[in-house]
């Protein structure tokens, strides 16, 4: 049976998100899943043609910025999730959203091969989290990632 991703169980409003909505046609979907359980995730993706920065075989750095936001938020819910003892396999009841995102772009990352994202949470706060992630391309690391992710209570409640 196929591994269960994170994004497999949005549903709704959070499967459409352009990097990692399942049901997005048009975006990244991507698939992140516990290299640890609790402590840290990975994400494995595919470049494809229309991705690229001006030269060819360099992966624009708003995709990798994309791929470093999804997997980060993501990895922020499941995390939060895990920690309150809540199954991560439903529709998750909490939900994080990005406050910052920064990105340190180390070298060119080619798009021949698939590029791995491993993420884990470095700060935990009451409402918020920091995440900090690797992006690497050929076992070579070429982008560092930083988000803050903050739990997200919408205005009606
Ligand atoms: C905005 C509507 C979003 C609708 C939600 C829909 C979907 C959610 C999406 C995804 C979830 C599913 C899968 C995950 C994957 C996808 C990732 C994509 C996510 C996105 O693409 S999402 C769009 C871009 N995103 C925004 O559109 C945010 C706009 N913004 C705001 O909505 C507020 O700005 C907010 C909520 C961020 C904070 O507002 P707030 O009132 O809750 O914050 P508050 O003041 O209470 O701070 C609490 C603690 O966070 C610290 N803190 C706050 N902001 C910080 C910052 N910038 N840097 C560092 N720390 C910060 C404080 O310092 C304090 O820390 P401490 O607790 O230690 O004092």
């Amino acid at each position: 049976m196929e591994q269960l991703a994170f994004q497999d169980v949005f549903s709704g409003d959070l499967s459409q998100c352009w990097g990692c909505g399942c049901h997005n046609p048009h975006g990244l979907q991507i698939k992140s899943y516990w290299a640890e359980e609790g402590q840290e995730t990975i994400c494995t993706w595919q470049p494809q043609d229309q991705h690229t920065a001006a030269w060819l075989n360099v992966l624009s750095g708003g995709i990798i910025a994309s791929l470093i936001d999804c997997h980060s938020v993501s990895t922020a819910m499941m995390v939060a999730l895990h920690d309150a003892g809540y199954a991560w396999t439903s529709e998750p009841p909490v939900i994080y959203i990005t406050a910052s995102l920064q990105v340190t772009y180390l070298k060119p990352t080619p798009m021949t091969s698939p590029v791995t994202i491993r993420a884990r949470v470095t700060e935990k706060g009451k409402k918020k989290m920091l995440v900090q992630s690797s992006l690497f391309a050929q076992d070579e690391l070429c982008a560092r990632g930083e988000v803050v992710a903050v739990r997200y209570t919408p205005a009606t409640q």
